[in-house]
């Protein structure tokens, strides 16, 4: 086999629990991840040295060097079968660049399921799993898509029993906000409040609204510890967020770090209503229609 494609889908965060500040720089979590229907497509092709091309949304971006993730995630599997490798990944992107919605993660863990293919490692998931975590929080997720909630980093993960599927609408911004700010920008608003910081614990109520298919239920669940942060750095969120309720979201958040914007809708319909609602409002540079859960990453 010469090349593998793989599809990977980017993701929302459902629940963001944001516990203290560890030693090592990150915080524990509780991260309720849903994979949505928004896809990076990448295409391994066997050479002898690595390297990477990137196309579509915000390709300009990304970087074409090592500092990609993906060329990372096929480094650290070469690493991992211990074997000099090569491959040329060409990744085209739908999922918007630094937006919260784990694009480079979901790139890293496509190029992980698209090496272990054409090198014909046939590593299983566990392994895959273990250097996911390695490369970052988001990208252990990444590799296993639909629903799930992650502790520790966001790295340890349980799947969650979803019924049906839920529609959504993403109001994409204007430019990126970097992961690292928006935590530290947290941890600032909390010290500046004397906020005593809570263990962070998951949302029973959520996981209810999850296992019964209850959208309405779910909408009035949906948190993300980050998100007054994330309206600190950006203020025109704060708009955003006020549109969608204002036009019928049964629940609006910031998606992870973001900035994009997530609305929950009642139905597909509903979704088409509520991005045409938030087009002619004008508070996001683009509007994309998903729907989830959706499988991990897929052959295709
Ligand atoms: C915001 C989320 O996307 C929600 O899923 C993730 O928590 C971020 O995951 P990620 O982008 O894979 O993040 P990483 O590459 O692991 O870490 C980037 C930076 O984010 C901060 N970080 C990340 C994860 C975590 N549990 N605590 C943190 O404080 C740290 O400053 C870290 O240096
Ligand atoms: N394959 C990749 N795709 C996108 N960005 C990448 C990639 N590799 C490295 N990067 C760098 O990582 C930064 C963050 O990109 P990404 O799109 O993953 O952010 P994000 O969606 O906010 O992440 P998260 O939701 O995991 O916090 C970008 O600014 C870019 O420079």
């Amino acid at each position: 086999m010469n090349s593998v494609t793989v599809r990977v889908p980017a993701k929302v965060n459902l629940q963001l629990a944001v516990g203290p500040l560890r030693d090592d720089g990150y915080h524990d979590l509780v991260n309720v991840f849903h994979a949505v229907s928004i896809f990076d497509e990448v295409t391994a092709t066997a050479e002898t040295g690595m390297s990477v091309r990137v196309e579509g949304e915000s390709a300009d971006q990304v970087p074409e060097d090592d500092d990609n993730l993906a060329i990372q995630a096929a480094l650290a599997l070469a690493r991992h079968a211990g074997r000099s490798y090569g491959v040329n990944l060409i990744i085209r992107k739908s999922i918007p660049v630094a937006g919260g919605m784990a694009g480079g993660s979901a790139d890293a863990a496509a190029a992980l399921v698209a090496c272990n293919e054409l090198w014909g490692l046939g590593l299983p998931m566990d392994d895959l799993l273990e250097i996911a975590a390695d490369l970052g929080s988001d990208v252990p997720f990444a590799l296993l898509g639909g629903t799930a909630v992650g502790t520790g980093r966001g790295e340890r993960l349980t799947p969650l029993e979803v019924a049906g599927t839920f529609h959504w609408v993403f109001a994409l911004a204007d430019g990126g906000l970097s992961t690292a700010t928006v935590y530290a920008e947290c941890d600032r608003m909390r010290e500046a409040m004397g906020e005593k910081v809570a263990w962070p614990r998951a949302g029973e109520s959520l996981l209810a609204a999850l296992r019964a298919g209850d959208a309405k239920a779910l909408g009035a669940e949906l948190t993300n510890d980050l998100q007054p942060a994330a309206v600190m750095l950006r203020r025109s969120l704060a708009r955003t967020l006020d549109a969608g309720r204002e036009q019928g979201a049964l629940g609006s958040l910031v998606s992870g770090s973001g900035p994009t914007c997530a609305f929950l809708a009642e139905s597909e319909a509903h979704a088409g209503e509520l991005a045409a609602s938030l087009k002619s409002a004008g508070v996001a540079r683009d509007l994309i229609i998903a729907h989830g859960p959706v499988p991990g990453p897929t052959v295709v």
